[in-house]
């Protein structure tokens, strides 16, 4: 199965779906789920969330020609923006034939937070924390023998001091092995059985137990070369640097970069039924790791004017648990995925990440992005002007014709068309 196929985009959304299936097992009745023709009920979503009054379809895209570590995958996007999914096919292409996109995984170590306070003695509760390590962590395993059975849980433990507003407090970590899953419930369940215990041995009081999103313990790590996307001009591979410079070095620009890394990297994180906001947090605030806000992602230059990128963050998504698996769209993207696991999963997210990057880069050292963004938000704007779906097409040429892609030129152009 190759994922490198031009003019992907130029197919019908049926065509599309049969080529991204036909190397998989997919029942018609699993095709027409994709397509919304009897998937997602009210019920279902009654089920998810409270007071459901209706659903929120969003687009569900795929992007070509992506190859990672060594497998073609064409890879589910979910997403309101125009122009992310076709930035990402846009970008896989020139990291096609360098060998695509590898990638490593540090695990799947989620951190369950235990703050006490009231302490009389902070480091002698610590200290004490770690002397009952090995109860503590036995009490984890207790609740969920399912993880536990399948080589997770409850690892290790270690102890921050805090020094707060008012009083220094300390906060255990327990470090809990939630493999296949995202791991927040699990996580979650752990450190609310073992705060009695812990208050037992430090003779505080137990406030927050909650994991941490800075799934520092759960990165990934993907890394691509771009072959010469600029045609050897080194002006604009230039540019790229200093644009990447930048967002280094300002936290005003690297919180556009790194929206643009997280536009793929959500898209698909929503596409699996993952929670987006979880996997941001934690983006982000590793973001921050070093005491300033900066770019996820490193580039360098390669030999012959192809440009090295990597990006490392953590990600923690699942294929168990939350809705990865009661949302019966989700679980068939994540068969398009054909990821068996956690660390496959994160590994392709964190390649779509790194594409995503390159394509906004690229465009904004080169004839910047609204080129090509609103070349693509035509649709939308013409469908908002009044366009019929069989003019949207011709409003979109027209556009492009005359280079003018406000609103108001294609709503002069649909009222020219329809009069
Ligand atoms: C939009 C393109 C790809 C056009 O770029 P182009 O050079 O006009 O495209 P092309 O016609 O030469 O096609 C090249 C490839 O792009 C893909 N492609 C091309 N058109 C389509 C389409 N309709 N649907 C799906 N895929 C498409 C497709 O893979 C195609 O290969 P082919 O199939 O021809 O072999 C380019 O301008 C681009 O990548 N721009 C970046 C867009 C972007 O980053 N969008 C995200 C929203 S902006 C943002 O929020 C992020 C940002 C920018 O702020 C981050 C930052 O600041 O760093
Ligand atoms: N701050 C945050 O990020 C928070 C997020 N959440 C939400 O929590 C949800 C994710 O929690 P999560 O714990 O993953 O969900 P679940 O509890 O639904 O799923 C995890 C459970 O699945 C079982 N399981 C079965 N097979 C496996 C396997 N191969 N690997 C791992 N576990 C397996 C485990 O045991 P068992 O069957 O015994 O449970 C495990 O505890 C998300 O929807 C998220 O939105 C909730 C609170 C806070």
């Amino acid at each position: 199965m190759t994922s490198y196929i031009s003019g992907f985009y130029k197919l019908s959304p049926e065509q599309r779906l049969d080529k991204v299936t036909a190397h998989l097992e997919l029942s018609d009745d699993e095709k027409k789920i994709i397509k919304g023709e009897h998937g997602f009920t009210i019920e279902q979503a009654d089920r998810m969330i409270e007071n459901v009054i209706g659903y929120l379809p969003i687009p569900l895209g795929v992007a070509a020609n992506f190859k990672v570590d060594g497998k073609d995958v064409f890879v589910p996007m979910a997403t309101e923006e125009p122009s992310v999914v076709a930035a990402a096919s846009h970008a896989a292409k020139f990291a096609y034939n360098t060998g695509g996109f590898t990638t490593s995984y540090s695990g799947s170590i989620m951190r369950g937070q235990v703050q006490v306070t009231n302490l009389n003695d902070p480091y002698g509760a610590l200290a004490r924390i770690y002397e009952n390590k090995d109860v503590i962590l036995r009490l984890c395993n207790e609740q969920d023998q399912t993880l536990v059975s399948f080589g997770g849980g409850a690892k290790d433990l270690d102890v921050h001091v805090i020094q707060g507003e008012d009083e220094k407090m300390i906060v255990v970590h327990l470090l809990v092995d939630t493999k296949d899953a995202m791991g927040a419930n699990a996580v979650n369940t752990m450190a609310e059985a073992v705060s009695p215990l812990i208050e037992n041995i430090t003779g505080g009081q137990v406030v927050l137990r909650i994991l941490s999103n800075l799934a520092d313990q759960r990165i990934v790590r993907a890394r691509a070369v771009f072959e010469d996307s600029f045609g050897g001009d080194q002006e604009a591979i230039s540019k790229f640097m200093k644009a990447h410079q930048l967002a280094i070095a300002d936290p005003y620009r690297a919180a556009t970069h790194n929206k643009g890394i997280m536009n793929g990297i959500s898209a698909v994180v929503l596409a699996t039924g993952n929670d987006t906001r979880a996997v941001e947090a934690g983006a982000h605030a590793y973001a921050s790791i070093t005491g300033r806000y900066r770019s996820l992602t490193q580039w360098e230059l390669g030999e012959d004017n192809s440009i090295i990128g990597t990006i490392e963050l953590p990600l923690a998504a699942g294929l168990i648990g939350g809705a990865t698996q009661a949302h019966p769209v989700a679980k068939l993207a994540t068969k398009i995925l054909q990821v068996k696991t956690a660390e496959k999963l994160a590994g392709i997210i964190a390649a779509t990440g790194l594409a995503q990057n390159f394509a906004g880069l690229k465009a904004l050292a080169s004839e910047g992005i609204q080129k090509g963004h609103m070349k693509l938000h035509a649709r939308n704007m013409a469908s908002m002007a009044g366009a019929r779906n069989d003019q949207i097409d011709q409003v979109v040429r027209l556009a492009a014709e005359q280079e003018k892609f406000s609103f108001d030129d294609i709503q002069q152009i649909v009222q020219t068309l329809q009069k």
